[in-house]
């Protein structure tokens, strides 16, 4: 790695040093001395130019973006721009011979290594040497559990929510202001009326006149939202007696529809079953690319058309070829541009007509997904894809991010719609069944 390489050049200095140090420079005279680091002083400087472009952030960072990795050596250059080095290289010297002259300073008897180890610049205040960045490496080692990220994902509402909760109830007794301030706090959390009243209420009968603690309120918090969240955590359940069973996958742009198909067609395909993937989205080019990406995969079937065209057509063609290949699942993405609600509606609803057609049941389940940063949004969005498509059940994405998963408890309360599965990540594992107490938990900070 580059700072591997950064470490072999300076060893291979230092290396070299005590080499120098042992030679009779030692008892030379001060003239002579002046005239060999006079010769040596521009050597040290051309042993400075390849330390600049593998400077270990660049080069980590390059990494991570995906860029040219080491092995890539026409990459190398890229990372210093060439007219940069001079200058800064000119800029050295002064503080060089400072760096040099307290290493001279400061060492016994070591000055033999200044030729070949160069001493780190003094840089001018307010800048800094940016050191060793290890960590940059070392991150992917500490890869997170999914209710770590799904804790760390919703920790805005619960560190806000516990912290405003601890607030309030500091030496004060609960009573029916306290008890309004929470419902308050717990409504701007986004977890709806009702569920706020439940809490409200279940505390109040518990614990009215007396001190209340943080943890109090978090364990009955948990509590209720468990309840109300329970109901709506099920299965994601086939009919594989249909060939192919139709899910139909609907939501606003962005919400992470593409991405969520990949992630169920990984499950499914792991499994045995034979997927097939539909782009139904003919709106936009890169949604077609990337849901043949996913089916690359995954190793699903594929079909996709003419960017433009007929997404209905689409479907009735899919479902025509998942039956004549005998597949167990097909899967349907579509377009959710709500800029254009009456397209959109018109669009989903003659998809579900014509794979009525085909199959009087199908589509036998439609999936919205709902983005877990959008928080109240995200109800609306339910309202609105419900009556168009009728939706049957929810996937909650993104809630590794900085999620207001707050919204799904008022989602359940008011929609009773099953959740199947939540998103934690991007990647093509990081969709979990939907658990309604880790769910709870991971909102009312309390332990797992
Ligand atoms: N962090 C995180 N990102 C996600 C998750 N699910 C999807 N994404 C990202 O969200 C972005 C949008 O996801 P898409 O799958 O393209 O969303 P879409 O609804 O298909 O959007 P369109 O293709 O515009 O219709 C992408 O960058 C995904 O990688 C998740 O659970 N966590």
């Amino acid at each position: 790695m580059a700072l591997g390489f950064i470490k072999k050049v300076f060893t291979f200095g230092k290396d070299k040093a005590p080499a120098d140090a042992s030679s009779p420079e030692a008892e030379l005279s001060a003239e002579e001395k002046a005239a060999i680091a006079s010769e040596t002083e521009p050597h040290s400087r051309e042993e400075n130019l390849p330390l600049s472009p593998v400077d270990p952030v660049a080069q980590a960072e390059m990494e991570t973006a995906g860029g040219p990795s080491d092995d890539d050596e026409d990459a190398e250059p890229e990372l210093i721009p060439s007219g940069e080095a001079p200058g800064e290289l000119g800029m050295v010297p002064l503080s060089l011979l400072q760096a040099e002259a307290e290493a001279e300073e400061g060492s016994d008897g070591e000055q033999g290594q200044s030729p070949s180890v160069p001493a780190e610049p003094v840089l001018p205040k307010g800048f800094a040497t940016r050191k060793e960045v290890a960590p940059v490496e070392a991150a992917p080692e500490v890869k997170l559990s999914w209710f770590q990220r799904l804790r760390q994902g919703l920790s805005r509402t619960s560190a806000q929510l516990t912290g405003q909760i601890t607030a309030l109830f500091t030496k004060r007794k609960l009573d029916e202001a306290t008890l309004e301030e929470l419902e308050d706090l717990l409504i701007q959390a986004d977890l709806g009326v009702e569920t706020a009243m439940r809490i409200a209420d279940t505390l109040s009968s518990e614990r009215y006149g007396k001190d209340v603690t943080g943890e109090d309120v978090s364990r009955i918090m948990s509590a209720e939202i468990t309840k109300v969240l329970a109901p709506v955590a099920k299965p994601l359940e086939l009919d594989l007696s249909h060939k192919p069973h139709v899910i139909l996958v609907v939501g606003v742009n962005g919400t992470g529809k593409t991405t969520t198909i990949g992630k169920l067609a990984a499950k499914l395909s792991g499994s045995g079953l034979k997927v097939m993937l539909a782009a139904g989205d003919t709106f936009r080019a890169a949604a077609i690319e990337q849901l043949k990406i996913w089916a690359d995969r995954t190793g699903s079937d594929f079909i996709g058309t003419k960017l433009g065209a007929d997404a209905a057509g689409l479907a009735y063609d899919a479902f025509e070829q998942a039956r004549a290949r005998k597949s167990d699942v097909l899967i349907i993405d579509t377009a959710g541009r709500l800029q254009n609600k009456a397209e959109l509606m018109s669009e989903l609803e003659k998809i579900v007509r014509v794979l009525g057609k085909l199959d009087p049941d199908a589509p036998h389940t439609v999936l919205q997904t709902l983005d877990a940063t959008t928080g109240q949004n995200a109800m609306n969005q339910v309202e609105i894809f419900r009556n168009v498509a009728g939706v049957s059940g929810l996937i909650m994405t993104k809630l590794d991010g900085t999620a207001r998963g707050g919204i799904l408890v008022a989602i359940a309360a008011k929609h009773k719609l099953p959740v199947y599965f939540i998103g934690v990540g991007e990647g093509i594992d990081d969709l979990e069944p939907f658990e309604a107490q880790d769910f709870a938990h991971a909102i009312a900070g309390v332990a797992h």
